[in-house]
């Protein structure tokens, strides 16, 4: 599905991501997870290609995608909800989704968007600017599956997020990778969140990829050197 091999990149001359492999599997909910600055967005965004791959190479299904533009990859199979999730605030909660189309042709929100997520459909004609964190996270996700994505990035998706409704997105993640047999790469510091929906956890330490967990031998005590408790 996706591969990563040997990846490094940065900002101008400041090295970040160093020599970074790693797979996703078929329908495989994998977490990258370690403290503030330790490089995931950094990672997720060359991934993406908003930032240059300085050596190694990221493909899709034995598909380089070196040298794609962002838009590229995305019809190329990843979609990404970044950091914060930058939903289009004084767009409606329909206009939203539809943006998210734009790559695959169609001009209608696909029929298992809202079946994911009811309270959407509820909600179509709000602003999303209006919704609260949680619902803002369901839509910018929504927004990333009507492009129709093999793999969906999901960069810090609790950031925000009230504790009560961390672990229903974490319930709702496994049935868009059951309902849609996506993969999800996800970046986490909630060690929670990880253990309720991760298969395999990569650690990053000053952007290296330092260890790997399957989602069942996770625990505070192997993680509390990785993250602030
Ligand atoms: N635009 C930028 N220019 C220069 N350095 C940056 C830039 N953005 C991030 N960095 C640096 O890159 C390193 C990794 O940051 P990154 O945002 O990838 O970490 P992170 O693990 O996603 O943390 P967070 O949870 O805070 O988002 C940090 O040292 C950060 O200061």
């Amino acid at each position: 599905m996706l591969t990563v091999d040997s990846l490094s990149s940065g900002y101008g001359l400041s090295p970040i991501i160093h020599d970074c492999s790693f797979g996703v599997k078929p329908q495989e909910i994998l977490g990258v997870m370690g403290r503030n600055g330790m490089g995931k967005t950094t990672l997720f965004k060359t991934l993406m290609g908003m930032l240059p791959t300085w050596s190694g190479e990221v493909s899709i299904n034995d598909q380089s995608l070196d040298k794609r533009k962002p838009h590229e990859r995305v019809a190329s199979g990843i979609a990404y909800v970044p950091q914060g999730r930058h939903v289009f605030p004084t767009l409606t909660v329909e206009e939203n989704i539809l943006a998210g189309l734009e790559v695959t042709g169609r001009r209608e929100v696909p029929e298992d968007i809202y079946s994911l997520f009811p309270v959407l459909l509820e909600m179509r004609k709000r602003r999303a600017g209006n919704l609260s964190g949680g619902q803002q996270q369901q839509l910018a996700i929504a927004r990333a599956l009507a492009a129709d994505p093999k793999v969906l990035l999901l960069d810090e998706p609790t950031e925000g997020i009230q504790p009560s409704i961390i672990k229903e997105m974490a319930s709702s993640l496994k049935e868009i990778r059951d309902i849609r047999g996506v993969s999800i790469l996800f970046s986490e510091q909630v060690l929670s969140f990880s253990m309720a929906v991760a298969d395999r956890v990569l650690v990053i330490d000053r952007g290296y990829l330092v260890e790997e967990f399957s989602g069942s031998e996770l625990s505070e005590e192997k993680m509390a050197q990785y993250l602030s408790v």
